[in-house]
């Protein structure tokens, strides 16, 4: 079961919780969740958030996964919740949806914790550790291609592209060719397998990361497209938010911290604003900011969670103004540096 990223024992809305969740106290401060209040937490993984906004306030909450395996374990707590949890099996790209399928227009704030699960980590099955053997699979929602198919598949060039780009693995290409030649004698279909052929490329020393983090990293991202589910389900919460409603966001790693900061800034600066512009120009602002910067988790925490170490939080209150027209995600995706460009400079 679910060992989690924190790994604590408490005791909220009925029952024994089998994780403390990173920067569970920062997320509920700056969630502030109320009575009567409806959140949408959109990374169920072993219910550590929602138990705790459950527990805050007398609130309801619709909690989504994309893990069946997740949405099998949450079933005690949603029979504990005396019908205040809802959880459905979805993708957080698609909140705005579940919560109109929930028979509601708007909510009053939206969580997310973005990542993989302790639990999908440790189970080898999911293939995601490059430290257990098991199939190369890495899809969390076991849909759609494998992590075994983008490596049997892609051309040389864009699995060093991946690499570079997912991973910010600086020795992509020779990672990429060690690949193209390994699979040119056998189907490279186990993590181990994986994680072997990277190591005869880098050498890590003892103290540094372990040589296939950001191969591993880069192909789980590829897999379940991650930053564009977060990206649409940025633009999915500003639909959804009710004026004053608070979004909350953890990332742990900067490829997702800088989406997040960018749709904030985005959506907090006035675009138009100009005094050289006309004001009929200016474009209202969607969200303001409740933190300024990111919040990271504090001493005690770090001590006692060493998964903590990299988790940044963001928040942002939705105002009165109407949500952008979506699907531009170029305006607050940042351009992922490429390759070839960065080799020509
Ligand atoms: C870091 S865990 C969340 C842990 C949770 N906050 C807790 O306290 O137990 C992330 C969870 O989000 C789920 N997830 C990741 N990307 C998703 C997506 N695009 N849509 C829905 N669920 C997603 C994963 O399956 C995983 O269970």
């Amino acid at each position: 079961m679910m060992a989690g990223r924190g790994g604590s024992e408490t005791d909220v809305a009925g029952g024994p919780a089998r994780h403390l969740p990173v920067l569970i106290d920062e997320v509920i401060a700056h969630l502030a969740p109320r009575d009567g209040g409806v959140y949408v937490d959109g990374t169920f993984g072993a219910g550590g958030y929602t138990r705790a906004i459950l527990a805050a306030a007398d609130t309801r909450v619709i909690a989504i996964d994309r893990d069946p395996n997740a949405i099998a374990d949450g079933q005690a707590l949603v029979a504990e919740s005396a019908g205040r949890l809802s959880l459905v099996h979805e993708r957080f790209s698609a909140l705005d949806a579940v919560v109109a399928g929930q028979g509601l227009e708007r909510v009053d704030g939206v969580v997310l914790d973005i990542g993989v699960s302790s639990m999908q980590i440790d189970e080898g099955e999911r293939g995601f550790s490059f430290r257990r053997d098991g199939p190369l699979d890495m899809r969390m929602s076991s849909e759609g291609p494998s992590a075994a198919d983008l490596v049997a598949k892609l051309s040389e060039t864009d699995l060093a592209n991946l690499l570079y780009r997912f991973g910010e693995e600086r020795r992509s290409r020779a990672v990429a060719r060690a690949i193209v030649e390994a699979r040119a004698s056998a189907p490279i279909e186990r993590t181990l397998q994986l994680a072997d052929i990277v190591a005869k490329v880098i050498w890590a020393k003892p103290h540094e990361p372990h040589p296939s983090t950001r191969t591993f990293q880069a192909l789980r991202i590829a897999v379940n497209d991650e930053l564009g589910e977060l990206a649409r389900a940025l633009e999915a919460s500003e639909r959804v938010l009710k004026p004053g409603g608070r979004l909350v966001v953890v990332t742990f790693h900067s490829l997702e911290d800088r989406i997040v900061k960018n749709f904030i800034a985005n959506r907090a600066k006035a675009a138009g604003g100009s005094r050289h512009l006309p004001s009929v120009d200016a474009v209202p602002t969607s969200f303001r900011l409740v933190a300024r910067g990111a919040v990271e988790a504090g001493a005690a925490e770090l001590a006692s969670n060493p998964r903590a170490r990299s988790a940044k939080l963001r928040a942002a209150e939705r105002t009165e103004a109407p949500a952008h027209a979506g699907g531009d995600l170029s305006s607050f995706l940042p351009p992922l540096p490429s390759l070839d460009a960065s080799r020509r400079r």
